[in-house]
């Protein structure tokens, strides 16, 4: 596991737009796994002025979810389809043809999952998957005691998760869906290289537990440890409990600029 410790959230934000510059460069209709929440927001403008710029050309990308709510209206402002569509689709001038994602408002929920898994697999997986994290070391929605080996399926939230995401819903708890669709952690670690991203010190135990603990399901963001590519991206107040930042620093500035994340 790499830990790049940037000054703060633009410049992590910038840091992996790059990356994903480069992936597309070599790799031009690459499939993104984007996730939702605030963190990642610096990441999708930085990407969109690239592109805007001329910078970067993403006309071949594909982008896929990798949560989402269950039981919101369709076209709900705050289901995952609809933030991706708005946060990323949109600003990279790409169309909803390009975009994939779980059903969330499914009649048959496990038959909508294990469709998203086996479409994830027929457009040939996922080259770069975006995670943030929960305060308490969820990625996507697996939640603490999630299975190491998981599939997409449906979760329920831990009323931890629910009050931290009230704020997307008015403040307002009992708006927030108990229950989810994600992309099981199995699921996750079969992307060929994923990128997390945590800023904040509200994130500093979280970072800590994932990438010095051990590898364990109360943390399910520590199954990262597992992935020989993974890379976590974390501002200088998320990683203000990392007993090795100094040597993540020094490791970091010795790196080959050719390598790239
Ligand atoms: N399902 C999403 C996660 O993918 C995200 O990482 C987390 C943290 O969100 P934020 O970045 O806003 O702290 O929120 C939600 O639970």
């Amino acid at each position: 596991m790499e830990v790049v410790i940037v000054p703060d959230a633009t410049a992590g934000g910038e840091l992996i737009a790059e990356a994903i510059a480069a992936l597309l460069d070599r790799k031009p209709d690459a499939l993104l796994g984007v996730a939702t929440g605030s963190t990642p927001l610096p990441i999708y403008r930085a990407l969109a002025a690239k592109v805007a710029s001329g910078a970067v050309d993403a006309s071949r990308a594909r982008i896929c979810q990798l949560d989402e709510y269950v039981g919101l209206p369709a076209g709900h402002p705050e289901s995952y389809r609809s933030v991706v569509l708005r946060e990323v689709v949109e600003p990279l001038g790409l169309s909803e043809a390009s975009f994939m994602g779980p059903d969330g408002s499914a009649e048959d929920v496990q038959a909508a999952c294990e469709a998203y898994d086996k479409a994830l697999a027929e457009a040939g997986g996922v080259d770069l998957q975006l995670l943030g994290i929960g305060t308490d070391g969820h990625i996507g929605f697996n939640e603490p005691c999630s299975s190491l080996a998981s599939r997409t399926r449906i979760k329920t939230l831990t009323e931890q998760t629910r009050v931290d995401n009230a704020r997307f819903f008015d403040d307002d708890i009992e708006q927030v869906p108990h229950h989810v669709i994600t992309q099981g952690i199995g699921t996750i670690l079969d992307a060929r290289h994923p990128i997390l991203l945590a800023t904040g010190e509200g994130k500093a135990e979280a970072v800590a537990q994932t990438v010095e603990g051990p590898v364990a399901s109360i943390v399910p963001a520590s199954a990262l440890q597992l992935h020989p590519h993974a890379t976590v991206v974390v501002d200088e107040a998320a990683a203000s409990k990392l007993k090795l930042a100094d040597y993540f620093r020094a490791t970091y500035a010795a790196k080959p600029a050719w390598q790239g994340l």
